[in-house]
């Protein structure tokens, strides 16, 4: 259930069930059914429905679910937009099969919306070409006005599937019942706020049908921990990486340790965090298990990293976006280590990118970026706006040489491949990870993940998912805590989900 289809997607897999001996109007009578179902659950029985069937095949779900609610005993009010003469196929179907009255929605008295305990929003799916106005815009804009339990069938009519975006007004629904899989519109913001709770019914589409038909990315979850290290009962911490996290300035030192006691956290073996010599005098406080270095320069990081037990490094954290930041990455592109380029080392290359690109487009070892939004403009600038998300993400990672999180609500992972199985959205981060050092944290979770010995040997699938594991840990990790979370918190946090995660829990032998 992991693949995301674009709507297009979506039709090529219905397309395909078809050809392969299903007839549509089997799809469109178990896509109708699900609906009614959740229907059932949101209002009492017997309760008043009103259902708005648009000119499509969303609306064909619709008739459909009006048909089995008004069985079931529901009071079921059904209004149509736009002409019913000219619907078509599997929806004329569906209209002929529902035996009670059809109003013009141009005529339904708005006003009276509040007196239904459910508005049904069948309007318009998959198929929508462009911002809704006239008179869709305007029930649209009833229905949301009524504030009644809104249930949409397929999308939040007005909703990209593809974007997550509403070029005009748009269903704010209740609950979302989708097909087969999620679409990118359901997780990607705003439309996942759109959405309301989203369920994905199985309405029977053929198992060879995503092959065919491809999918976009994958959602993150539980499954990545499969990526985890596999530690053998008698491992050596060297055994387990070494990871080198540059620290900043005494003004913004906190960052590095953040990063770097997560990454030690993430189950790398060692880890030594690098600062300059101002930093340097600081007590060791609650960071015991960190080593330290001195490192003032960019010539003192090109000697740390000489030592080849080192398997990955994280640069920005807590840094200050100038040339001396720069040289320093210049000397992290340069080792063989994975290497998290995150915040200062981010904005340090702001508006002078084609130097940092061309470097890490000649290393072997994989290169992680972690901008948030205004990071990412920085570097990629305000890319078109008929790119998603997804697709943003995966086009700057291509031009950057980078494995790309674009970080937010709705982070997406994306590898320079620009393969499907390459590129994830995460959707487990709870808004109270928006806090002051929760950045540095994921940074020191990636970098503690990638240090870890790479098993699959630089295969780009095994290297993205480790990455994305990093996101979805570091969302695990957010949610018990809370809106009082503070960044220091995750670190506990990810010891808990770890535990709860771990593949292979160590069983002592008694005697
Ligand atoms: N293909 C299949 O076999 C299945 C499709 N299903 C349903 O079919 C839906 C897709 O159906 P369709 O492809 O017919 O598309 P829709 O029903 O989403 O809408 C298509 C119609 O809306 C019009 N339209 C698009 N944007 C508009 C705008 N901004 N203003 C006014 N009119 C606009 C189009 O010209 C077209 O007439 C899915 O969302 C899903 O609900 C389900 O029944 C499952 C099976
Ligand atoms: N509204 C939100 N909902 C969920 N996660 C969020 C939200 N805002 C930010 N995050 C996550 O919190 C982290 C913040 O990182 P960043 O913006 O670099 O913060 P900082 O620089 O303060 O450490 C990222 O992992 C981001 O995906
Ligand atoms: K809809």
């Amino acid at each position: 259930m992991r693949e995301l289809l674009t709507p297009a997607q979506m039709g090529a897999c219905d397309a395909f069930t078809i050809n392969h001996g299903t007839p549509g109007i089997d799809l469109m009578e178990r896509a109708g059914q699900a609906v009614a179902d959740v229907a059932k659950a949101m209002t009492p029985k017997n309760g008043r429905v009103l259902v708005l069937a648009g000119p499509g095949k969303n609306g064909g779900d619709g008739y459909v679910a009006a048909r089995l609610l008004a069985s079931a005993g529901y009071d079921v009010r059904v209004a149509a937009l736009g002409d019913t003469r000219k619907l078509e196929g599997d929806a004329k179907w569906a209209f002929d099969g529902w035996n009670g009255d059809v109003l013009p929605a141009t005529e339904l008295d708005t006003s009276e919306f509040a007196a239904y305990g459910l508005i049904l929003d069948a309007l318009f799916g998959a198929g929508l070409t462009r911002g809704l106005d006239g008179a869709a815009a305007a029930l649209v804009q009833a229905v949301n006005h009524a504030e009644k339990p809104v249930l949409a069938v397929d999308l939040p009519s007005g909703l990209d599937g593809r974007k997550g975006q509403a070029l005009g007004p748009a269903v704010q629904a209740t609950s979302t019942v989708t097909f087969h899989r999620l679409k990118p519109g359901h997780l990607l913001y705003p439309g996942r706020a759109l959405c309301g709770a989203i369920r994905v019914a199985d309405i029977g589409i053929h198992h060879d049908a995503i092959s065919a038909a491809g999918f976009t990315a994958q959602l993150t979850g539980a499954y990545l921990t499969e990526h985890l290290f596999d530690l053998s009962a008698d491992a050596h911490k060297y055994a387990r990486g070494h990871v080198l996290v540059i620290g900043g300035p005494p003004e913004k030192a906190g960052a590095g340790f953040l990063s770097a006691s997560v990454a030690l956290r993430a189950g790398t073996g060692l880890v030594t965090l690098a600062l300059p010599p101002e930093t340097m005098a600081g007590s060791v406080g609650q960071y015991p298990a960190l080593m330290r270095a001195r490192c003032a320069d960019a010539r003192d990081l090109a000697r740390l990293l000489r030592d080849d037990r080192l398997t990955a490094c994280a640069l920005g954290p807590g840094l200050t976006p100038n040339e001396a930041t720069r040289q320093m990455v210049y000397a992290a592109l340069d080792s063989k280590t994975a290497l998290v380029l995150d915040a200062g080392a981010i904005t340090a290359f702001a508006g002078m990118v084609t130097p940092l690109f061309e470097r890490i487009m000649a290393r072997s070892a994989p290169t992680v970026l972690t901008p948030h939004s205004g990071e990412f403009k920085r570097l990629f600038g305000d890319s078109e706006t008929n790119l998603s998300k997804i697709e943003r993400a995966q086009k700057a990672a291509r031009g950057s040489g980078a494995i790309l999180v674009l970080k937010g609500a709705d982070t997406v992972i994306a590898h320079p491949n620009g393969r499907a199985d390459c590129t994830y959205v995460n959707a487990n981060a709870p808004p109270w990870l928006a806090t002051a050092g929760s950045g540095d944290v994921l940074a020191g979770i990636v970098a503690g993940l990638l240090a870890q010995p790479d098993t699959a040997h630089n295969d780009p699938q095994h290297q993205t998912a480790t990455v994305a594991l990093g996101v979805w840990l570091h969302g695990e990790a957010g949610q018990p805590s809370g809106p009082a979370l503070v960044a220091t918190d995750l670190e506990a946090a990810l010891q808990t989900v770890l535990q709860r995660v771990s593949p292979s829990q160590f069983i002592a032998v008694q005697g």
